[in-house]
């Protein structure tokens, strides 16, 4: 399976096309259009996301509700973009593009690499594309996926587990559901009540100084098959991609795979998870502590990954940076922006997560059909508990 989106930010929309569904997979646009929701809230995002209600539309590969193993195109519309017409016009229109170039870079986005790169002398030709609004098409991507594991009995859950000075208690016992519900119903996607109150309060005041923050999140998957991804060759390796699928969401800096970095200052006995064997279980652990994974394949304990994201870069706190058409030094000007975007950022992190979960279980089994690939995934974990 794979997929490519394309679009502006404040382009008409975007687009995305999903290439080697099964067939006969029982396509819900609502569950696509949940997650896109999900991922427009969240405590701390800017004026952008009042004008916008993403939903997808669909344009090929569904029929009747299902599947038909032809391309799926999706689209989400960019409301804003009736603001913009003008602005991101296709057609040749100098003047008015002159008028409103872009010469600013700001540090820690994209726009001065992307200038230099592409050769581009409005720094707008950089920021549209390398916008997180291109988050919606990944996650409407991530929500097909999803149908997939649903089908396979795989669940799976995001929430925020720092945002930047305010950390929230470790949690290894709950069940997928039970994040799944006690994040949802919190505005920062944060399962302890104390840190959520004091992550709010420090959205607030960094708001005020005209700052912004970063954080950390977690996903976790329950219920995933063992053997999903490979130790023969580096980049089937499934850990490895999902590292690549969440440092590539826009302003991720780390992805840690269960316990992480601080497998580096704990001995081994302290690290690696005891084997063992049961009538009812099969092979088991007696803990996760390396997150559901050994030798880039599922271990069959629960994935979990998480991954840091830095502050937004666009700050109403001027930093030093460069014109590009004068070379002198100038004080950022304020401009509409998210303040936090952590929360928002755990739902693209479950839904890249799960579309490298979806991806590996139909590179594993057989699945020209939906019903096809949940035969040979039953069978396999009757073979498995025989083993
Ligand atoms: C959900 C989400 C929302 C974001 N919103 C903003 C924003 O409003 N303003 C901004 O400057 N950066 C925002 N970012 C981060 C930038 O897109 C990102 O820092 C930029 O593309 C440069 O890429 P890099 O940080 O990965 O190097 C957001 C990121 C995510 C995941
Ligand atoms: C549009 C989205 O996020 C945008 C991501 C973003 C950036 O620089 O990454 C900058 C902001 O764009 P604007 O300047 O239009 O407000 C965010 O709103 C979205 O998440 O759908």
């Amino acid at each position: 399976m794979r997929y490519l989106t394309a679009g502006e930010s404040h382009g008409p929309q975007l687009t995305l096309i999903i290439e080697g569904l099964p067939s006969q997979l029982p396509f819900s646009k609502e569950k696509v259009d949940e997650q896109l929701k999900r991922r427009q809230g969240g405590y701390g995002r800017g004026r952008r996301m009042q004008i916008e209600s993403d939903e997808v539309q669909i344009l090929s590969g569904v029929r009747f509700g299902k599947t038909t193993g032809a391309p799926v195109t999706l689209v989400i519309e960019n409301k804003d973009w009736t603001h913009w017409k003008k602005v991101m016009s296709p057609h040749p229109d100098e003047e008015k593009a002159e008028k409103r170039r872009l010469s600013r870079p700001r540090p820690g986005h994209a726009d001065l690499n992307g200038a230099l790169k592409y050769g581009h002398r409005d720094l707008r030709d950089v920021l549209e594309r390398s916008s997180a609004r291109e988050t919606a098409a990944r996650v409407a991507a991530g929500a097909v996926a999803r149908q997939i594991l649903e089908l396979c009995g795989i669940r799976i859950a995001g929430h925020v587990v720092r945002i930047g000075s305010v950390g929230a208690e470790r949690v290894t016992d709950l069940s997928v559901e039970e994040i799944a519900k006690r994040s949802e119903a919190s505005p920062v996607r944060c399962l302890d009540p104390e840190a959520e109150k004091r992550m709010i309060e420090l959205i607030d005041e960094t708001k005020k100084e005209g700052d912004t923050l970063g954080g950390v999140v977690e996903v976790v998957l329950e219920n995933v098959p063992p053997g999903l991804g490979s130790h023969v060759h580096w980049d089937r390796k499934l850990d490895a991609r999902i590292a690549q699928a969440v440092m590539s969401i826009q302003a991720f800096k780390g992805v840690e795979i269960g316990i992480g970095f601080e497998a580096a200052e704990r001995k081994g006995s302290q690290v690696h998870d005891e084997i063992l064997w049961s009538e009812e279980k099969g092979y088991h652990r007696r803990t996760n502590r390396l997150g559901g994974f050994e030798g880039g394949m599922t271990t069959g304990e629960p994935i979990v990954v998480r991954g840091v994201m830095k502050p937004i870069p666009t700050l109403y706190k001027p930093l030093k940076s460069v014109d590009i058409d004068t070379r002198e030094p100038f004080e950022a000007s304020i401009e509409r922006s998210d303040n936090c975007a952590v929360p928002a950022a755990s739902v693209v992190a479950e839904n890249v997560v799960a579309w490298e979960v979806a991806n590996a279980l139909l590179e594993k089994f057989s699945s020209d059909t939906a019903d096809e690939l949940v035969r040979e995934v039953n069978r396999y974990l009757q073979e498995v508990k025989e083993f």
